[in-house]
């Protein structure tokens, strides 16, 4: 990252010092002008500044970590350097890369299938995107080409479908995770359902900053678009359904801050939580999503998905590749089998995934 802008000398030693103080020193408080301060207090800030990063959970210190490297960088500061996310050469690598034009020319296949095979075809495309998070290919080479076996290892897409049914006047709320390949895919999803009456109007959460190296931004999506805009085929007519539903409102992005904030989901605020109320089906895409959605926690494998999500307000779904040890909601036949056969590397790996649902059900939490 360091490498692919020419930063200046405040910049780097900027940089320098934040690794010095993750691997030597302690976490610090951010700068008195800094827009969000006022936020990170209330997400726990002050109880920690002074502590070793090690010291405090990790989805904590992650979250402020990619915090304290945009301050590094000036995103944050009037100035030349503000809102120049730091990780978007890895991410515009991505759709550019001659594999994505055949990925897209693949669409053209799609119409010849009955619409719930395009539509499952397409679920499948948003949840194995996943896998391509850039973060996670940095440190996992070559996982995208293993033969996952059995590669779901929890599939509820019954219980999804039922909230999405052709012709229904479903919300559809899509909580994003990474750009690229991730998000191409999701926005493909979005504007099948929107193109076929499975959801008559879509809200895209992005994340505000950037975050995570791949997390989507807006640019981010507006990359995507113009990158789908720009293919022929079915991959253009579904930028079109996608444009022109951002055009009149069925389609919007949302970069809310709780997106990025260092909790579960169990935090979250009221407008948020009503948000998700209104909804036909909330999901979360990916790994990190997963984690603040059931708590960054060793859950036993076997705890129903249900239980670990009673406190969301509404249908909710996950669509996850597994990249972390928080899981839950396997069978028991499902967990020993994985086991057996790679003890605990089918946790992370990436190589495994799932779709999992929860309805509401009388007497879930409202709180
Ligand atoms: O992009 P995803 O699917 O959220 O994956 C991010 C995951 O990768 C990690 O950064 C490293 O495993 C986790 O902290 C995080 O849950």
């Amino acid at each position: 990252m360091r490498g692919a802008f020419p930063y200046g000398p405040g910049q780097r030693q900027a940089l320098d010092e934040l690794l010095k103080s993750c691997t030597e020193g302690t976490i610090g408080p951010l700068p008195s002008g800094a827009p969000d301060r006022e936020r990170w207090r209330e997400w726990g800030l002050p109880d920690r500044v002074g502590r070793p990063w090690y010291d405090v959970p990790w989805l904590w210190s992650e979250s402020y970590f990619y915090r304290r490297l945009l301050q590094a960088v000036g995103w944050f500061d009037p100035g030349a350097w503000q809102g120049i996310d730091p990780f978007r050469p890895f991410k515009r690598a991505e759709p550019d890369a001659p594999e994505t034009d055949a990925e897209l020319a693949a669409l053209d296949a799609l119409p010849t299938l009955p619409e719930p095979e395009r539509a499952c075809a397409l679920l499948h495309g948003s949840l194995w995107g996943n896998r391509a998070d850039l973060g996670f290919r940095l440190s996992a080479e070559g996982a995208e080409a293993q033969d996952p076996v059995p590669a779901l290892v929890a599939d509820d897409s019954a219980a999804l479908w039922s909230q999405l049914p052709p012709g229904g006047a479903a919300t559809l709320v899509l909580v994003a995770d990474n750009a690229g390949r991730e998000l191409v895919p999701d926005l493909l999803l979005i504007a099948h359902l929107l193109a076929e009456g499975r959801a008559a109007r879509a809200v895209l959460h992005i994340k505000p900053y950037p975050y995570y190296v791949s997390d989507a931004t807006t640019a981010d999506v507006v990359d995507a678009l113009h990158r789908l805009r720009a293919a022929p085929g079915v991959a253009g007519d579904y930028a079109r359904v996608l444009w022109s539903a951002m055009a009149d409102g069925r389609l919007t992005v949302r970069a809310h801050p709780f997106s990025c904030a260092p909790l579960p989901y169990d935090r979250m605020p009221d407008d948020l939580r009503a948000e998700f109320a209104a909804a036909t089906l909330t999901v979360f895409k990916g790994d990190l999503n997963y984690r603040r959605l059931v708590g960054d926690r060793r859950w036993p494998p076997t705890t129903p998905f249900a239980e670990t999500t009673r406190y969301f307000p509404g249908p909710v779904a996950a669509l996850r590749t597994l990249k972390s040890d928080v899981i839950t909601g396997l069978s028991p036949a499902t967990e020993s089998a994985l086991v057996a056969a790679e003890g605990r590397r089918w946790r992370t790996s990436g190589a495994h995934a799932l779709v999992q649902v929860a309805l509401k059900w009388p007497g879930a939490e409202a709180t």
